[in-house]
């Protein structure tokens, strides 16, 4: 085996070789090659024992490879070299060298054997010897190095042929050792295996080896830290015991110490408590003897505290009376503080009270802060007072006169917020409930925030309410808590298509409200994106029985969100929006001029100008409470419509509208009226009397003292027939008086006056007293002064008795129902008497009247005024003879008639 292997080693280096030989001299290798691996088979592996195979070949070469190699030779032979050789054989002079190096380039030297190369070499170097060429040497050298390089080939050509010999030759053996060697092999697995699983036993025993170590490293490394800490904390045990013990000692000292200055102590306070007590033995001693002296003393002493006693009595005595006389003066004083403090509370009182008799409308000035956007503007506003001043600049025209103070009830900065305003309101709404008409209406610049204290920005938000939300909300509250004393109808409120619609919780009116706002006009303008392009008016009707008297309250409240006033120029309204505008300004032009003919106390006031005011008209001019917002935008550039606002409200604030009085119609009101109801039929007959006696007159049978009055009564009556007493025909009076204005009604009062200056009726009987009660029990107080009532009529100097008057009077009021309701009569009696009559000292009159007894005319005809209605509802026919009792106002109404009006009931007034 060995051997073969050292062939195939052999074989190997003799490959290397022949490489080595083709890359120095060029040799044809691959011929070569093909030969060896024809000869050998595949190349074996290398043996490390390489070199010994090579020496046993060197041995061999000698024997048996040479046969082969001649073989291998004899396929080299027939070259063209060989050929061109033996063609010039005797003449290789003839071969240039260049012919011999090209062929030597060609490798056809190869081809060549080595015998003829050495034959060539021979020749050369005899021409060499010879000097026939100079150039032999090169050409020498390269062929001695081929024919080197040959003979060398040729000699591993032979070693390699004898080797695959030898190699063929040793296949049996190559079983044996082949079969030995797959002995060994399986051997050699088997062992390898053993030494596998040994190699791992032995991996796991150095891994457990490993651990053991790393363990015993780590309990080692324990141990040491165990030791270390052990001996620290042994160190530090015994500087602490060490410590300790010193400390102990120095408190063994110090106790013992202080047990030695106790003793010493003790021995010392021992010997002090000693000599103490035989101090305190002697002071004992020396009290007892004094307490004794004293004793002695105070038996005098009480002797004489007796006496003083007595004395300090006395001293009391005196003093007790003063104290009583200082008492007396110092609760005099506190009375007369407590009082200085109630007559302040009634001067404060008063003046509101004057306040509200005057009937001013209330003026409430609201400035709107500036819009998101508007922050950086000036402002026109530079104060607000707490007891509404306000003062209004032009920044734009700084100087002395650029400030201009106003005075209202009240204004309101930017900052307050809508419950605010309404605090001050809601007195108003409460009396709206007890049976006054209230007017609230907002006025102001476009966009200033009428609409926001009217109605507010948002109606689903209770916070940003206005003044209408929360004034009906109050309503029903207050009606609700007062459920047990008035009855409230459910109430009639007036949304602006002018329907009523009864309404019984704030629901249904929020609901109507949003109806009436949504059906409003609104409008974008220049100067408000919503802007109001009409008045909006919401009414609301109450009406209430007092459960205890039975009275009816009747109030009535307007809440009116006027459309803003507008300069068209900045406003830039065109088309729809100017003609609006145009319109809106008329009406607004047209509240102007009625209430500055209010503030004038002119007799006639345009109301018929425009339908807003006729539809304010019951407010402004009756004795309703008002109450006016002006709403003022702070910008410069709206500083002339700020002021021209201002001036209005200015204006508006003088407006007297005279004592607001409630609609309360008591159960004597009531029985009156239906009196009233009654005799106007009365008067229906009394009228054809009077023309039958007119008709007897003129034919001169009867003579009566019915002069041109009672032409000119029936006349006035009958021009429109016996619609003349028709209550309801006053409400169409109102109208047509409201149409022509103040004008017609005092063109009214003087045909009336003139009527009855000229009236003779003869009225007698039973009467002779009538007018000093009048005059005794009327309120003459204002001194005869025209009151602002918009009746004067009666200057009845020529009225000859006072029968007449009391008839007159009667009459007129008959005629005239509505100036019981409304008016203020201005009576002049005996023409040196003035009265003022409210309707409230009209009533009470007329039931003096009734009172009286029968009223007969002068000739003792009776006069045919009709009986009230008994309680069986029959109306009388014939003479009026009421009694007492059935004319009888109850008490409350009788005070409610002496003080409303101050009317002093008459002597006889039961
Ligand atoms: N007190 C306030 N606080 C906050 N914003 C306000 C206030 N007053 C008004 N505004 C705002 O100013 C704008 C104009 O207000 P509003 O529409 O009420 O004016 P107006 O006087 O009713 O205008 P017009 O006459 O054109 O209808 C609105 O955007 C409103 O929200």
């Amino acid at each position: 085996m060995l051997y073969v292997c050292s062939i195939y080693e052999e074989i190997r280096l003799v490959r290397k070789l022949l490489m080595c030989q083709e890359l120095e001299g060029r040799t044809h290798w691959w011929s070569l090659q093909a030969s060896v691996e024809f000869i050998m088979g595949p190349e074996p592996e290398v043996s490390e024992s390489g070199n010994k195979g090579l020496g046993t070949l060197k041995e061999d070469s000698d024997g048996t490879i040479p046969g082969r190699i001649d073989a291998f030779n004899g396929l080299a032979e027939g070259s063209y070299f060989s050929d061109v050789l033996q063609a010039k054989c005797g003449h290789y002079g003839d071969l240039p060298a260049s012919k011999i190096s090209e062929l030597m380039k060609l490798g056809s030297l190869e081809n060549t054997s080595t015998q003829s190369l050495f034959t060539v070499t021979n020749m050369i170097l005899d021409e060499c010897v010879e000097g026939k060429n100079e150039n032999i040497p090169q050409r020498v050298a390269s062929i001695l190095n081929k024919a080197h390089c040959k003979s060398r080939e040729e000699r591993y050509q032979s070693k390699i042929r004898a080797l695959e010999t030898l190699a063929t030759g040793t296949t049996e053996e190559n079983e044996v050792v082949m079969n030995q060697l797959r002995q060994m092999k399986i051997e050699k697995t088997k062992m390898e295996e053993v030494l596998k699983l040994e190699q791992h036993d032995l991996t796991i025993l150095r891994q457990e080896k490993d651990r053991c170590e790393s363990l015993i490293l780590s309990l080692e490394e324990e141990i040491r830290l165990t030791k270390q800490d052990y001996e620290e904390k042994c160190f530090q045990l015994e500087a602490r015991a060490e410590e300790t013990k010193d400390k102990l000692l120095k408190k063994i000292l110090e106790l013992e110490r202080l047990l030695t200055d106790s003793r010493n102590k003790v021995k010392e306070l021992e010997d002090f408590s000693e000599s103490k007590f035989l101090r305190w033995k002697r002071k004992e001693h020396g009290y007892r003897h004094f307490i004794d002296s004293q004793f002695e003393s105070l038996q005098d002493l009480r002797l004489a505290s007796e006496s003083i006693k007595q004395e300090v009595s006395k001293i009391k005595n005196v003093y007790a009376e003063e104290f009583y006389h200082f008492g007396v003066n110092i609760k005099g004083l506190i009375d007369a503080a407590q009082n200085y403090h109630s007559v302040l509370e009634e001067n404060r009182k008063l003046y509101n009270e004057v306040q509200d008799l005057k009937g001013n409308i209330r003026v409430y000035c609201r400035i709107r802060p500036f819009l998101p956007g508007q922050s950086r503007k000036q402002t026109t506003i530079q104060y607000i007072g707490e007891n509404g001043e306000l003062v209004v600049i032009n920044p734009l025209k700084p100087g002395k006169d650029s400030h201009r103070l106003f005075k209202f009830n009240k204004v309101f900065g930017p900052a307050s917020t809508q419950e605010e305003v309404f605090r001050d309101t809601q007195p108003l709404i409460r009396s709206v409930l007890d049976g006054y008409n209230v007017c609230i209406f907002a006025y102001g610049q476009t966009g200033s925030g009428k609409t926001y204290t009217m109605t507010g920005p948002n109606a689903t938000s209770v916070v940003d309410w206005g003044v209408n939300y929360r004034a009906l909300n109050d309503l029903f509250n207050i009606s609700q808590n007062r459920h047990s004393s008035i009855a409230y109808e459910p109430n009639g409120l007036a949304v602006p298509d002018a329907s009523m619609h009864p309404v019984k919780s704030t629901s249904d009116v929020l609901e109507l409200m949003s109806v009436g706002l949504m059906n409003r006009a609104v409008g974008a303008t220049a100067l408000n994106e919503r802007s109001s392009r009409s008045h909006s008016i919401l009414t609301v009707h109450v009406r209430g029985t007092d459960l205890e008297t039975n009275a009816v309250l009747r109030g009535c409240l307007h809440l009116v969100d006027l459309a803003g006033s507008e300069r068209v120029d900045r406003s830039e309204a065109t088309g729809d929006r100017l003609r609006e505008a145009q319109h809106i300004n008329k009406s607004l032009s047209a509240l102007g001029d009625v209430i500055f003919a209010l503030a004038q106390k002119n007799p006639h006031v345009p109301y018929r100008n425009s339908k807003l005011t006729q539809v304010l008209q019951s407010s402004l001019g009756g004795q309703a409470k008002a109450l006016m917002f002006v709403q003022l935008n702070p910008d410069v550039e709206s500083y002339s419509e700020t002021i021209s606002t201002l001036k209005f409200a200015e204006r508006v604030s003088g407006v007297e509208l005279g004592a607001a009085r409630s609609n309360k119609e008591g159960r004597g009101v009531r029985e009156l009226m239906e009196q009233v109801a009654t005799l106007k039929d009365a008067a229906a007959k009394k009228d054809e009397e009077i023309v039958r006696l007119r008709l007897l007159k003129t034919n001169g049978n009867y003579s009566i003292g019915v002069g041109r009055s009672s032409q000119q009564l029936s006349g006035v009556k009958s021009s429109d027939g016996k619609a003349a007493f028709d209550m309801d025909n006053s409400s169409e009076y109102s109208d047509k008086h409201s149409d022509a204005g103040s004008q017609q009604s005092v063109d009214d009062f003087r045909h009336q006056k003139e009527f009855f200056q000229q009236s003779k009726l003869a009225v007698v009987g039973g009467t002779e007293n009538y007018l000093e009660d009048i005059e005794s029990n009327l309120n003459l107080a204002d001194g005869g002064k025209s009151p602002n009532g918009s009746i004067q009529f009666l200057e009845s100097g020529d009225v000859d008795t006072d029968e007449n008057l009391v008839i007159c009077l009667t009459e007129f009021f008959l005629w005239e129902p509505r100036l019981i309701l409304q008016s203020i009569v201005f009576l002049k009696v005996r023409s040196h008497l003035q009265i003022q009559l409210k309707s409230e000292h009209f009533l009470h009159f007329y039931s003096l009247t009734l009172l009286k007894g029968p009223i007969c005319n002068r000739r003792n005809v009776p006069f045919e005024l009709p009986r009230p209605p008994t309680k069986q509802g029959q109306a009388g026919s014939s003479r009026l003879s009421l009694s007492r009792s059935s004319t009888k106002v109850p008490s409350s109404k009788r005070a409610t008639l002496g003080s409303s009006s101050a009317v002093k009931l008459p002597k006889n007034w039961h």
